[in-house]
């Protein structure tokens, strides 16, 4: 199966090498095109548009960074929109509903097939292929796409129509969200009334509240090492999307709201390349 890849990110770089290591022939685009040399050198060929990717494969798979980047990649000149009719693409980036119908809509009236499929899990679960794909959308595409998936995911959910995997990606980054701001709080809170921090992560491990973020951030939360796995700044997007969902449903989030602040604050504060971790150094 040849597969085409737009967006080569920390997520795109780990999912297209992983591809190739499992024998699909992948084809990948990146605005900033000296990004592509890496994934050549693992064995991936270079379209030099969107358009041209599409043009040449079957499927096309997009991880962008958001709702501008997802847009754009299709609507605009030497886009995707230009080569998809009779092709299936799908968008793995998180974003909202609303720009995944667009996008969906515009690739029906041209004659293609979507999909969107962001997905659950970070850069290590993306280089070892245990993501969680969250999909929805045209369901023979989903089933086309079923041997990418298991190579990319460990776990694949259909859950219906379009706007739908886009909803139960932001709901599950908004209490990933709220958590991290939590957990950072409860780790300088330890620290400044004297408790061993550490001690704390291993409180905390024991007990119902154990989880594998606490477990894999705290360490180097405590070290001050913020090298970026989920960008901040890609975390506050989500924030602010799903704070966008809760108010089109009604739903008060005050603790999404506050995390949402503190993953602002960061930002202002010049942390929004770091890990999303980062919002510690908010209460510094
Ligand atoms: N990192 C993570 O742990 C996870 C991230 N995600 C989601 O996956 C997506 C990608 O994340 P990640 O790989 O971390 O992000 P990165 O910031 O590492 O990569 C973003 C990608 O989007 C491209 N891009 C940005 N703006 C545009 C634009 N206007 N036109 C074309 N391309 C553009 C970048 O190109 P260029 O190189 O030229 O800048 C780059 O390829 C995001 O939606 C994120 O929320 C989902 C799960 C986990
Ligand atoms: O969107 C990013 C999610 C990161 C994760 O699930 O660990």
């Amino acid at each position: 199966m040849e597969i085409g890849f737009l967006g080569l990110g920390i997520m795109g770089k780990a999912m297209s090498i992983n591809l190739l290591k499992h024998g699909f022939k992948v084809t990948v685009w990146n605005r900033t095109l000296s990004k592509c040399d890496e994934i050549v050198e693992h064995g991936a060929s270079v379209g030099e548009t969107p358009a041209a990717v599409v043009k040449k494969c079957k499927y096309t798979i997009a991880m962008l960074s958001d709702p501008s980047a997802a847009l754009s990649v299709v609507f605009d000149k030497d886009g995707v929109l230009e080569q998809i009719k009779g092709k299936g693409y799908i968008d793995m980036s998180t974003v909202d509903a609303e720009t995944s119908i667009k996008i969906s809509e515009a690739i029906k009236a041209k004659g293609g097939d979507f999909l969107e499929a962001p997905v659950s899990g970070s850069k290590k679960p993306a280089e070892d292929g245990q993501l969680v794909i969250l999909a929805a959308g045209h369901k023979a595409l989903y089933e086309e796409a079923l041997p990418a998936f298991d190579v990319i995911g460990k776990k694949s959910f259909f859950l219906g129509e379009v706007g739908d995997g886009a909803k139960m990606k932001l709901v599950v980054n908004m209490v990933m969200g709220s958590m991290m701001n939590a957990f950072s709080e409860g780790l300088t809170l330890a620290e400044k009334s004297g408790l061993n921090p550490g001690t704390l992560l291993d409180v905390l491990d024991l007990g119902a509240i154990s989880n594998g973020m606490f477990k894999l951030k705290g360490p180097s939360m405590l070290k001050k090492s913020y090298a970026p796995a989920f960008p901040l700044k890609h975390q506050q997007k989500d924030m602010r999307l799903a704070l966008a969902l809760g108010d089109e449903n009604a739903v008060p989030m005050p603790v999404a709201a506050a995390a949402n602040e503190a993953f602002k604050k960061a930002r202002s504060l010049g942390l929004g390349d770091l890990d999303f971790s980062a919002v510690h150094e908010t209460l510094k």
